[in-house]
């Protein structure tokens, strides 16, 4: 049921195949360095950070404030580019892209969700979902979105306006919005941060299954361990570096490592 990888700008240059027959990770940063600024002001964001993102995995990114997760999200997404290293969805160097490319490549192989919905107050719950799909001026996939809706368990609100959803309906349209156009990654930054933590566990679960159940690469940004615990790794940062990795992690492993590297 995977079949969500799309041709994009750039593509499957030679060199980065993985040679040895392994999977190519669905995104990947290789020594990458994020400084803001310069001289004495120069802050590093991300100092070397190398990390692969495998497909069809859940990973979550952790780390105190000002850690460097957002900046690794935004890198990894062609948001911000790094100053030095690389960084690659699937194979393509995004640092080798003009910015009209990494728009198009945000615009068709990347999804996004954040803390706040972000969805058009005047269009209906499945406008917002299609909206990627018209801004692309593409017809979209009817069976994929009868799909991602009946995942998503928003058949019976579809013809509601964002103000007549509660907020996990809302997040719910704004993760059905980031599936529609089959993205390699969605990056969810604390998508649970405006949801009470009944919504919150739902969206978790509802990112977990299509994660299980439609092969979607998800990477998502969040500082609360039980959240993190839906993963299937966490990815721990401090000052900019990757400190840990955990594999199969559950809350309380998770508040562990956080106690220990001074970020609970
Ligand atoms: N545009 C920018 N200009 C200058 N410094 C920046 C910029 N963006 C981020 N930084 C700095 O880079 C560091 C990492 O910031 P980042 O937002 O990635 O951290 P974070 O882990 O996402 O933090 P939080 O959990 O508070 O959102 C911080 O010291 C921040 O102040």
């Amino acid at each position: 049921m995977r079949g969500l990888r799309l041709p994009g700008p750039g593509r499957a240059a030679p060199a980065d195949v993985d040679t040895a027959g392994g999977a190519v990770p669905a995104a990947r940063a290789a020594h990458a360095s994020r400084v803001y600024g310069a001289g004495a002001t120069a802050v590093v964001a991300l100092d070397d950070v190398t990390i692969a993102l495998p497909a069809a995995q859940f990973t979550a990114v952790m780390g105190p404030s000002g850690s460097g997760k957002s900046t690794l999200m935004h890198c990894l997404a062609g948001l911000d580019i790094v100053t030095s290293g690389q960084v690659f969805l699937g194979n393509t160097d995004l640092a080798s892209l003009t910015d009209r490319q990494r728009t198009l490549l945000r615009r068709d192989r990347l999804g996004f969700v954040f803390q706040s919905f972000n969805l058009l107050p005047t269009l209906s719950a499945a406008e917002n979902i299609l909206l990627p799909c018209d801004l692309a001026g593409r017809r979209p996939d009817t069976e994929w979105f009868a799909t991602v809706v009946d995942k998503l368990a928003l058949a019976d609100r579809l013809s509601h306006r964002p103000a007549e959803l509660s907020g996990g309906q809302q997040q719910r349209v704004a993760v059905g919005r980031a599936l529609i156009s089959r993205p390699e990654v969605v990056f969810a930054d604390e998508p649970t941060g405006a949801l009470d933590s009944r919504s919150g566990r739902e969206l978790l679960g509802f990112l977990r299954s299509v994660v299980d159940e439609l092969g979607q690469t998800v990477v998502m940004v969040t500082h609360d361990p039980g959240a993190a615990a839906y993963a299937d790794r966490v990815v721990f940062l401090a000052d900019g570096s990757v400190v840990e990795e955990m594999e199969g992690p559950t809350r309380d492993l998770v508040l562990a490592t956080m106690g220990r590297l001074g970020s609970g």
